[in-house]
């Protein structure tokens, strides 16, 4: 039988051969740091942004592939995630704008991508995110452009239209609701406070296990939890996260009416990365009001076997029955196939803006 004695000494033997393999690795950490300094006075004197994000997907690659499955993938993958924001950030301080205030899906969206060494800047609107990566007091911004069941975000569809930003990545986020509230009990719930699209993903829970109960949209998911936490009969639609944040007791987890509710997110900057081989591009057109307009706009893609990954449209505002259409569509600008498909869709439709070409997400577990 092993000895409390006996057992306290293998584990100062072990415990001292993981001390010995933590003082490695942070010195290779700082080994790590000093070429990435090297590499961003580089990029300074070049004029180049810090942040590249399909040199980043290419690391994480790498080491996801020396691994081989010995130690959990995921946590390989946040654990470089971190690193790298590290580097990054000690190249040039990054701020990122999100809309805010923390807690919210767009708070988690932004260290998803960014990691937690960037100064991370809440803003209470969409387009305050625009502006600010526009003009420059953000180095970047994210912003959620469409989530799997409720579909586009308008206040982000007009964002890119009026502001000169460039789409630089995605993130894709699974999105899981839950609904909190002071005490934890569903008896105590007199109105339901949460983000429209929240409380529209949750439209049918609530009628079953609320029914007649109002519901009331607010800002922000976290804004909703903010107000729960300050009235006993409010409840709120949030993050789970956002429970322990403000203090509240969950009451029913993974409300969302269907399976898979995903939202994607884009990431907004002045440049745009270099192609990976899996890349994206985002184009804003607008069409003469004719016949076959759109068809005819879109061809010259098919006949290349472009791929069209999205397709939206959305009105112009100052003349009824005009529409902008936002396009997104598998490859990179500097593709050689896809800057003629796109040069021959500018031939053919009233305006055309390129929105940027970055590297494609991939959807998360949750
Ligand atoms: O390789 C680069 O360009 C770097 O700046 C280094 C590094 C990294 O830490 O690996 C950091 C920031 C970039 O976004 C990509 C990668």
């Amino acid at each position: 039988m092993t000895t409390e004695t006996d057992l306290s000494k293998r584990l100062r033997e072990l415990r001292a051969r993981i001390d010995a393999v933590d003082g490695e690795i942070v010195r290779l950490l700082k080994e790590r740091l000093d070429v990435a300094l090297e590499i961003g006075r580089a990029k300074a004197e070049a004029g180049q942004d810090p942040l590249d994000p399909a040199r980043e997907q290419e690391v994480i690659r790498n080491i996801l592939s020396r691994n081989g499955g010995a130690f959990p993938a995921e946590s390989l993958k946040a654990v470089f995630t971190e690193i790298i924001s590290a580097c990054r950030n000690a190249q040039r301080p990054e701020r990122v704008g999100y809309l805010g205030p923390e807690g919210t899906f767009s708070h988690l969206a932004a260290t998803r991508f960014f990691g937690h060494a960037p100064e991370l800047l809440p803003v209470p609107e969409i387009t305050e995110v625009f502006d600010g990566v526009a003009r420059g007091r953000m180095d970047h911004g994210v912003v959620p452009i469409e989530n799997s069941v409720e579909g586009s975000v308008a206040q982000t569809l007009d964002g890119l239209v009026e502001f000169d930003v460039k789409v630089c990545g995605e993130v894709f986020l699974p999105v899981s609701h839950a609904l909190m509230n002071r005490s934890g009990r569903l008896e105590d719930i007199r109105r339901v406070l949460s983000h429209a699209q929240s409380l529209a993903q949750c439209r049918m829970w609530l009628r079953r296990n609320l029914p007649g109960i109002p519901v009331e949209a607010v800002g922000s998911t976290a804004q909703a939890a903010a107000r729960a936490a300050e009235d006993p009969g409010a409840a709120a639609i949030a993050a789970p996260a956002a429970a322990e944040r403000f203090g509240l007791r969950i009451v029913a987890e993974g409300i969302e009416d269907y399976a898979g509710n995903t939202t994607r997110f884009l990431v907004l900057g002045r440049n745009c990365p270099g192609p990976t081989g899996n890349d994206k591009t985002s184009l804003l057109l607008s069409l003469e009001n004719r016949p076959g307009a759109l068809y005819r706009t879109l061809k010259p893609l098919a006949d290349r076997s472009i791929n069209l990954t999205k397709i939206q449209s959305r009105p112009v505002k100052n003349e009824p029955w005009r529409y902008l259409f936002f396009v997104d569509l598998a490859g990179h600008l500097s593709d050689p196939d896809i800057r003629d498909g796109v040069a021959a869709v500018e031939e053919g439709c009233a305006s055309l803006k390129w929105l940027g070409s970055y590297p494609a997400g991939e959807p998360l577990a949750a």
